[in-house]
């Protein structure tokens, strides 16, 4: 998998899936080889059917592979498995990483919500989650958000654990860099690239150009 600072989010919705892969295979040029360079994409279709899920992940998986980018599916570990995906990634309330690792077993990336708490990120450490994600780090559209996390809390992960931090929520290319520098090893985005002027490759080019 890339060593990047980037983890995509897909939009919470797709209306053209091949005009969508072809947008993503484009996003995730613009970052290859460069400190921008996508981890991972994260497939998180909001209200879409397990066979829209599946359709999507069939799509996309390849492009990401080609890049050697990791793919997680959002919330549905059992989705997950059944679409071959290098992970998932779970809120508080989307079952257990206990659950998840029976169904996707070793080698496989869990991912955890943890808001702005230490508390949520030990459990979610001790319970063998892969990484765990702070957040919302800034106001977002695409979720509604009802938590929020200081750089702080990424400063005091960083320092007292070794699981890997994800930071989310509003990033945008002029906020990314700050967030590495107070530990985050990856910066989750979602608008800043699909909803970017000028199109989402233009979004990449300025995260590469904020991170280089
Ligand atoms: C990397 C990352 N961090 C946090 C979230 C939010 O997950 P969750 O709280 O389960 O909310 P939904 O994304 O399911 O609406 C995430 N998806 N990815
Ligand atoms: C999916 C998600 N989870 C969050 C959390 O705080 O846990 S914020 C968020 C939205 C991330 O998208 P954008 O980069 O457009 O803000
Ligand atoms: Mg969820």
């Amino acid at each position: 998998m890339s060593q990047g600072l980037l983890y995509l989010i897909t939009p919470p919705a797709v209306h053209d899936l091949d005009a969508f892969t072809e947008q993503l295979a484009a996003v995730l040029g613009e970052g290859a080889g460069t400190n921008a360079e996508a981890a991972c994409l994260q497939l998180r279709l909001k209200g879409a059917s397990d066979d829209e899920v599946l359709r999507a992940a069939e799509a996309l998986m390849p492009v990401c592979e080609r890049m050697g980018t990791g793919f997680l599916v959002n919330d549905r570990a059992d989705l997950a498995k059944l679409a071959g995906a290098d992970g998932v990634h779970l809120g508080q309330s989307d079952g257990t990483v206990a659950e998840a690792r029976k169904l996707l077993g070793e080698g496989k990336d869990i991912g955890v919500t943890c808001h702005g708490s230490i508390h949520l990120a030990m459990e979610a450490g001790e319970a063998g989650a892969d990484y765990v994600a702070f957040g919302a780090f800034f106001p977002t559209s695409t979720k509604e958000s009802l938590h929020h996390a200081e750089p702080d809390v990424l400063t005091r992960w960083q320092a007292m654990a070794t699981v890997p931090q994800v930071a989310i929520g509003g990033i945008t290319p002029a906020t990314a860099r700050g967030l590495v520098e107070a530990g985050a090893d990856f910066v989750a985005i979602s608008s800043a690239i699909w909803n970017a002027e000028g199109g989402p490759a233009a979004g990449m080019r300025a995260f590469v150009e904020a991170l280089s």
